[in-house]
């Protein structure tokens, strides 16, 4: 067997791996700097600059494109689909490079991997994107004629932590009930019913908690109040709600880590917004026991955030009442987004058309 390259863009970073016969060969990280991105008007742009460290890291490990099986990348804000692997095609490509559904890091995954892809002829994969959309109808509702509430979340980390605690537990993902909150630089709540994610809180448009980088819900009459009084077009809008929002506007910093030191240092600005991220993260899960009408049987805290005993123990102490918390700190996508594949190149699963 050959090697499956996993891509995997985010904002500020890309996640890059190798995996052969069902191990990890090799990961990298790569972080750009402010200096690096803003040279490019849109995150589109950033495609070619992109591509370049995937060759680089491919030639860092002695691997040519013709060692390649297949290529699979992180899927984007597109037409919303049901779970699976899914086979990148010309319309998800025009898709996510249009931005037609929203333009987010990620929809540069699938582009990549095809271009890639595309040079060895041979396939490239989604899998589990951020716009999987299992929720019940009831939960489209917004209270506003012309808007629909929309599913937008960290799907492939939480469906893949939610199998692997239902496995821990000797049970099938299919047969209980979580909520699975990713706590990461942005932050989704779902309500996962016996597999299916019925109804979920939105990671990126403006609900929920806040989070390092994102608003989460505002009260709208000051907040369309501040929209006009500075003139903002959508594009700040969005820039505010997701990227210069939550921890990011009241203290300057997205590092989580820093933020808990200066709070545990006696810090009071620092301990108050921490505590009221946690309070917010909590009051979230406590919806999701709603939906789930109470019949909770795990709450999985994942996510960068959950390596914090102080945010684990803050949101525990408001929500154990519901279930047993579990905590699942960090995040798996990278072999989340290979396993997908293997499941289609090992024949467990067939390939979806988007
Ligand atoms: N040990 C830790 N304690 C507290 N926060 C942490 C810790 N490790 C990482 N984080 C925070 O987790 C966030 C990133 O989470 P991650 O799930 O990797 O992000 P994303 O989902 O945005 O890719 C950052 O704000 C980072 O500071
Ligand atoms: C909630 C949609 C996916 C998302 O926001 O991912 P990041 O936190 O990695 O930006």
């Amino acid at each position: 067997m050959g090697y499956v390259l996993v891509i995997n863009p985010g904002s500020t970073s890309s996640k890059i791996a190798l995996f052969k016969d069902g191990g990890l060969i090799n990961e990298k990280s790569i972080r750009y700097t402010n200096e690096e991105l803003s040279i490019y008007e849109s995150i589109f742009d950033q495609k070619d600059f992109r591509k370049s460290r995937i060759d680089d890291f491919l030639a860092e490990n002695g691997i040519t494109k013709n060692d390649l099986i297949a290529v699979v990348g992180r899927g984007g804000l597109m037409k919303a689909v049901e779970g699976g692997t899914y086979i990148v095609n010309d319309t998800m490509v025009k898709d996510l490079s249009e931005g037609k559904y929203g333009m987010h890091a990620s929809n540069l995954g699938a582009v990549l991997a095809k271009e890639v892809a595309d040079e060895i002829g041979i396939k490239a994969y989604i899998v589990d994107p951020v716009i999987i959309d299992e929720m019940q109808d009831i939960a489209r509702i917004s209270g506003l004629k012309g808007i629909e509430r929309r599913s937008v979340f960290h799907a492939l980390n939480q469906k893949s932590v939610a199998r692997k605690v239902a496995e821990q537990k000797n049970k099938q993902y299919g047969e209980v009930n979580l909520i699975v909150a990713h706590l990461g630089g942005g932050i989704s709540i779902g309500a996962h019913e016996k597999g299916k994610v019925i109804d979920v809180i939105n990671g990126i448009d403006g609900e929920g908690p806040y989070s390092p980088e994102r608003t989460g819900t505002l009260p709208l009459i000051d907040f369309a109040q501040l929209i006009i009084n500075e003139k903002l077009n959508i594009e700040q809008v969005k820039k505010i709600l997701a990227g210069h929002g939550g921890i990011q506007s009241y203290l300057n910093d997205i590092d989580m880590i820093n933020v808990e030191n200066r709070a545990l240092a006696g810090e009071a600005e620092y301990k108050k917004y921490l505590d009221g991220m946690c309070y917010q993260i909590a009051k979230g899960i406590g919806e999701m026991s709603v939906v789930l009408k109470g019949n909770v049987d795990y709450i999985v805290l994942t996510g960068g955030i959950s390596y914090s005993e102080y945010v684990v123990q803050s949101v525990k102490e408001h929500v154990q009442f519901i279930s047993e918390v579990v905590v699942m700190p960090g995040e798996e996508e990278m072999r989340a987004l290979y396993e997908g594949t293997k499941r289609v190149l090992d024949g467990i699963e067939a390939a979806k058309i988007y």
